[in-house]
Parts: C-alpha cells; structure tokens; sequence
C-alpha cells in the first residue's frame, strides 16, 4: 500500500485484493477509459498504480515513455502475460513470445509487411474491396441501410483468409460462412471469456492452476485445422503463392532448431487475431466520422477521384498520392484507437530518467494511448474530427511519442501498413461509389463496451444509407 508513497510517486490508493483493478473488476468502465482517468488524475510524469497486488506504473509523459520505451528498450522488452506453458498457442503468439524467441520471429515475419509484399496483397484486397462494393450495391438496390460493422467485419475476414491463409473465404457474397461464424466466436468477448483472458494476463498463477487459455478453444483448433490443411496441400504440391503460408513453411524447414512447429502456427493465429476487430473496428469508425462530416467526405472523394482519373488501378503509388485520405485514416485513428493501453515489463532495475525512483525487475509499465490522444494539450479540442492536425505543415508540430495509435518502439504494431491499407481500400472503394449518411435507425455508434480489451463499439451496429454515384 505504501510502495509508491515510500518512493515519491503519486499514486492511485489501492482497494485490498483488486489493487487499483476494482472499477475494471466491477466492469464499471472500460480499460481505455480506466487508464484515461488514471491518466487525467494527475500532471505527474508517471504515476503509481498496483494490479492486484503489483505495483505498476502508467507513463504520461511522451518523452519520458519514448525514453524508456524507444531508449533504453532492452530494459522493456516484453508485456505482461503469457507466460504459460500449458497454453503453447497463447503463450508463442508474437505478442506475448518470450524477448529471445521474439526478436528471431519478428525478424522472420517482418519482411511479409515489406511494401513488395504489401504490394502483392493489394491485389487481393483489392478484389474483396469490389465485393465489398457488390454487398452494398445489392442490399441499396432494394432500399436497405447497410450495417456497415458487419460489412468491415466481413470484409476484414475475406482479407485475413486470402492474405493470411492462402484461401478465399467470400463471406460478403454469402453473407455467412464457417470461417467467418468461427472468426467471431474467436474473438467474441463473453463474460467468461473476459475473466479467462485477464486471469492469462494479469494472474499468470491462477491461469496455470486452472489451465485457462487465451483463445477460445473451438475456433483455436478449427483456424489450426485449416491452416495446416492449406500448408499440408502447398508442401505435397510445392506450389508457392510467396504469401504468409509460404514463409511459415520456409521458417519451418529452416529453423527448425529455434522453433517448434505451435510457435509457427501461433503466428498464422495471431496476425488473425490481431488483424480482425482492430482493422474493421478501424473502418468503421472513419466511415463513421465521414458521414458525420460531409464535407470531409466531398473533399476526399475529389481527392480519390482526381487521383484515379491518373491511375489504372488502385496500387500502392496510387494510394501513396492521396495524401487527404492519409490525413483523414490518420485522424480516425488518433480519434478512436483501437488497442487505447500499451504495456511493457521491466526486466531489470531501473532507474526512471532525470529522477531518483528505481523500479525493480517485473514492474509493468502502461501508456494510456487514448489519454496522450485526448490531451488537448497535444491536440486541441480533442472531440473535433479535423484530419488537417496531419496536414504536412501541421504534422510537424506533432510532439513526438503523444500520437501512438500503433504504440511506441521496437515492439510496436507489426501490422501497422497493412491495417492502413485496408482501412484506405475500403474507404477508396466506397467513397468511388457512393454517397453516405446515417440511416436513421444509426443508433449512437460511439459509446464503448465497458468489458471490451477494445475501443469496441457498445451498439454493435453502423447502419449508414448509401446511395450510390453513376
Ligand atoms: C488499425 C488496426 C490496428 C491497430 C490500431 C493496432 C494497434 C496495435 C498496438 C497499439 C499494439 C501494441 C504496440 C506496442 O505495445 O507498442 C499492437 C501490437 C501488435 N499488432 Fe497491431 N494494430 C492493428 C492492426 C494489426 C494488424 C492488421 C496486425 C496483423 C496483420 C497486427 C498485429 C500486431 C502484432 C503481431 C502485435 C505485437 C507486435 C510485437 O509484439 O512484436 N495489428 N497493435
């Protein structure tokens, strides 16, 4: 109770048993907003907390957490959880591998965002963005509002099968498939889903104990299935396709003595993971704000326009010059991150710079993303939609380390330029086509679920009216 008192930091008094964790246990508020207050609570650089019976810390201060984080990184290496061998899917995906095993792998799947390849899977995205276009035509031809929630959803799906496991899933032309159904029971937040996966991040001990996982373990086998039928029929064909599939057989074949054949399927599961609500939910809430800012929209479809007029296809140079479409992703992002907290583990006594304050080994450190982004400090009127923050005269004046949709460091978002991109398409194959705005039935889209790990949207429906452009 009295560690951060003994060493100066202000802290947040702690409950006993929950530590400063007892709104989030009651879920009377959502982890973004949790770390937002604590956040706003003080004008300290950093600030005391205890998870459960931990002393934490929060970051507030951008130049500190670029310090330590950027800096003197191989003292942050790691987050918290997964350390949990009964769970070899958890514990090996990317996010949570070991700082031995994930400075090799990320090494390995780093080149698979590299803008060649990036280029590649813009052909595939670029044929689900027709179809994307095709699920809004077919349901405006009979006079219908679109969700557009389960529109990005489906879109994102069919993305991550083709890109991710080598097979075209089309769940916008059916409507439902088995990949899909399975890809929302995986990431689908039920209270014993909340309990298990904060028991596999905070209490390591109790998810030992009671062997709890971090994935549901239905969907875990089924994507484990699939995957490693798409890899048993390209290793008898030796077909290459050069996409994830074949680097993880390659990383198999080669590297055999560093990893085990779960560490490299993990990651089919994790870009998966990572990709699928973070990247519709990313779509979502920038069409969203596109038809709560009709200018906005007009402005970027002159843009999208004007630029195509130039180009055959939608490629990466094409996109490259449609610099207010980066400018209006980049806002959204800013306005509605969708991983609102970082985390990072201290792995040896350190010494917080320009202090006297030593934290000791195991001591996790946080960033509240949305806090640095709701600062008005950094961004004023905070609330506004104004893609012109990122303006090339106005980007400069960015303070470094307050805009972090994709976190900060060495560790930070493997799947940044892809997200990007598939945010990008979706909106350039939209806006090509039609003219938007909430239907009437919208609803308020913008409250958060207060279980979520997410900035997830409480209403789970987007319904927008579209109308389309000959
Ligand atoms: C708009 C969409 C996305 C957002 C806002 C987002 C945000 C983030 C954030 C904040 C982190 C933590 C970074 C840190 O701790 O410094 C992260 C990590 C990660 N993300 Fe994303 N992400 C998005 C999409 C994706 C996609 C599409 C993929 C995969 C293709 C992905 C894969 C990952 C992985 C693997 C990590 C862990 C990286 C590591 O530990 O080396 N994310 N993401």
């Amino acid at each position: 109770k009295n560690y951060w008192k003994n060493l100066g930091v202000p802290f947040d008094k702690p409950v006993p048993l929950f530590g400063s964790l007892l709104p989030l246990a009651k879920q009377a508020i959502s982890v973004g907003d949790f770390f937002c207050k604590l956040y706003r609570s003080t004008d300290h650089p950093y600030y005391g907390l205890f998870i459960l019976g931990q002393p934490s810390l929060l970051l507030r201060d951008p130049r500190l957490i670029q310090d330590m984080l950027i800096g003197d990184f191989e003292c942050f290496q790691e987050r918290m959880g997964g350390k949990c061998d009964h769970d070899q899917i958890g514990t090996n995906i990317l996010f949570y591998m070991k700082a031995s095993s994930w400075k090799v792998m990320r090494g390995n799947l780093s080149p698979f965002f590299s803008s060649s390849k990036l280029s590649r899977m813009l052909e595939l995205i670029n044929s689900v963005g027709e179809n994307l276009v095709s699920h809004i035509r077919k349901k405006t031809s009979v006079g219908l509002a679109v969700n557009s929630l389960d529109a990005s959803t489906m879109y994102v799906t069919d993305i991550v099968a083709s890109c991710f496991f080598g097979f075209i899933s089309d769940s916008l032309s059916k409507g439902v498939t088995e990949f899909l159904q399975i890809s929302e029971l995986w990431t689908k937040l039920t209270f014993m889903r909340v309990v298990q996966t904060s028991c596999f991040v905070f209490v390591p001990t109790l998810a030992k104990m009671f062997k709890i996982k971090l994935f549901d373990q239905t969907s875990e086998k089924y994507l484990q299935d699939v995957f490693l039928q798409v890899m048993g029929e390209r290793k008898r064909s030796g077909q290459e396709r050069r996409d994830l599939v074949d680097l993880l057989i390659k990383i198999e074949k080669e590297q055999s003595h560093l990893f085990k054949r779960e560490e490299i399927i993990a990651q089919t599961l994790q870009l998966h993971f990572g990709s699928y609500d973070t990247t519709s939910y990313s779509t979502s809430f920038a069409l969203y704000e596109l038809c709560a800012n009709v200018g906005i929209q007009k402005k970027l479809r002159g843009e999208i326009n004007s630029v195509l007029s130039q180009h055959e296809i939608v490629s990466l140079e094409a996109i490259k010059k449609m610099s207010y479409l980066h400018m209006v992703v980049s806002e959204s992002l800013r306005k509605h991150p969708i991983i609102p907290i970082m985390d990072r583990v201290c792995s040896k006594p350190y010494t917080i710079p320009n202090s006297s304050v030593t934290i000791k080994a195991g001591t996790p450190c946080f960033v509240s993303i949305y806090g640095l982004h709701y600062d008005s400090r950094y961004f004023p009127n905070p609330e506004t939609f104004d893609p012109e923050r990122f303006s090339p005269e106005n980007k400069a004046n960015i303070i470094p380390g307050t805009y972090i949709p994709f976190g900060v460091g060495p560790r930070n978002c493997i799947g940044s330029r892809f997200a990007v991109l598939a945010v990008k398409v979706a909106l350039i194959c939209i806006i090509r086509n039609f003219e938007f705005e909430l239907a009437e039935d919208a609803g308020s889209f913008l409250g958060y679920d207060r279980k979520a790990f997410l900035l997830t949207p409480r209403n789970k429906s987007l319904n927008i009216k579209y109308k389309p452009i000959s």
